[in-house]
């Protein structure tokens, strides 16, 4: 039998997520605008002047001797999501994340967590910040050698001054959710990378914030391994919907796990949307180029490949939710030797068929709109 597209385990968006601004504020984590990072000698001068914005990266270093990392970004997290900021080295992923917690200074510009600036906080409440509402985990997980996988787990709960019985207890379900029960008493050198990942992320969730910052967590990882890392992440996301902020330069990635991806380069977003709508529409030839080996039928879904009905054709046909992947339409055209009809409840929002299927996979709906629901 024919594997699915999910089944195979390729990228793949899980869910059609729009991308509208957060309607309610409250469900709006972090509010981030024009927010930049300078470094170098002088930088708060830069975001100021008009003459220096509009450098290339390149010129700017070479006439004031500053790096923007971060360049006037605006955008935000919502509640809930995962929202992946992608780009390669160098493209000021790392600083952007890091300046959303302030363990990098913004140079200007504004940033809000649960519409509180953080920019104004001081440094107790940014301690508590870190500590309990926005928690991080990076690549070199950091763990303590000499303690066991529980104490390290528990160690966030510690330094909050959570009770050992209590601090243990709630250590020990977060060993069992990320899968190492049996592990507990190991010390960190005697598990694999993943066994040592995945207890970074038990120690990050312990503390239940609300929100899980990722540092290419997975990018030391093999391919396997690194494979169930993301399916853990995708698993608990939907679990529990805890909105996460992911950093990677992995564009299979990014589209197996993002709800929405800001793709960056030399210190801006140059295109922020759902994996659906940056592969299928790129906003310049720049993320043309970063998306153009990804199989579109594996990302893209029927609402982009379907047709409106014509006579008859509501009526009769396979039925497909609008979120089917082209590439499991093909296989349901395939099957049923005629065109498959895309519902919404009982809705029937377009057709498909092998022709604007096959359009899809040869990219020729390029500029093409949705067909209205
Ligand atoms: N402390 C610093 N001082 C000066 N320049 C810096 C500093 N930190 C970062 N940069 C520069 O800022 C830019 C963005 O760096 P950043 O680490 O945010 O990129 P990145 O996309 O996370 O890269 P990578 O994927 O390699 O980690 C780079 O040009 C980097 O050299």
């Amino acid at each position: 039998m024919t594997a699915t597209a999910s089944e195979a385990g390729i990228p793949r968006p899980r869910k059609a997520v729009d991308n509208p601004p957060a309607e309610d504020p409250r469900d709006v984590v972090f509010s981030v605008r024009n927010l930049w990072k300078v470094f170098g000698p002088k930088a708060e001068r830069i975001p100021e002047d008009t003459e220096l914005t509009g450098l290339s990266a390149r010129e700017l270093r070479e006439r004031t001797g500053c790096t923007a990392a971060v360049r006037d970004v605006s955008f935000d997290v919502h509640k809930g999501e995962v929202f992946v900021v992608m780009g390669l080295s160098g493209s000021g992923k790392s600083t952007l994340v890091r300046c959303l917690t302030r363990l990098i200074e913004p140079t200007s510009g504004g940033l809000d967590m649960d519409g509180e600036d953080v920019r104004a906080m001081d440094k107790s409440t940014l301690r508590e910040l870190r500590r309990r509402r926005a928690a991080m985990v990076f690549q070199h997980f950091g763990l303590l050698p000499h303690r066991s996988v529980l104490d390290n787990v528990a160690y966030g709960l510690e330094i909050q001054g959570v009770p050992r019985a209590e601090r243990r207890e709630r250590a020990a379900e977060m060993v069992e959710k990320v899968g190492l029960a049996g592990l507990e008493n190991r010390r960190p050198g005697q598990l694999s990378g993943g066994q040592q990942q995945r207890v970074g992320l038990a120690r990050a969730l312990a503390v239940d914030p609300e929100v899980l910052l990722f540092d290419e967590p997975f990018s030391a990882l093999d391919p396997l391994i690194r494979r169930d890392m993301q399916e853990e992440v995708v698993r608990l996301h939907e679990d529990e919907g805890r909105t996460m902020v992911f950093i990677t330069h992995d564009l299979a990635e990014a589209l197996r796990i993002g709800d929405r991806i800001a793709l960056m380069r030399d210190g801006e977003i140059v295109q922020l949307g759902t994996p659906e709508e940056i592969v299928g529409s790129p906003a310049d030839d720049y993320v043309r180029d970063f998306v153009q080996d990804v199989p579109r039928e594996q990302v893209l879904t029927v609402r982009r490949a379907m047709r409106p009905a014509e006579d008859g054709e509501t009526e009769t046909g396979a039925a497909l939710t609008p979120d089917t992947l082209v590439a499991d339409a093909i296989e349901a055209v395939a099957r049923s030797g005629g065109a498959a009809r895309v519902m919404d409840g009982k809705r029937c929002l377009g057709i498909v068929d092998s022709t604007c299927l096959l359009n899809v996979v040869a990219k020729i709906d390029a500029g093409r709109g949705e067909v209205a629901a």
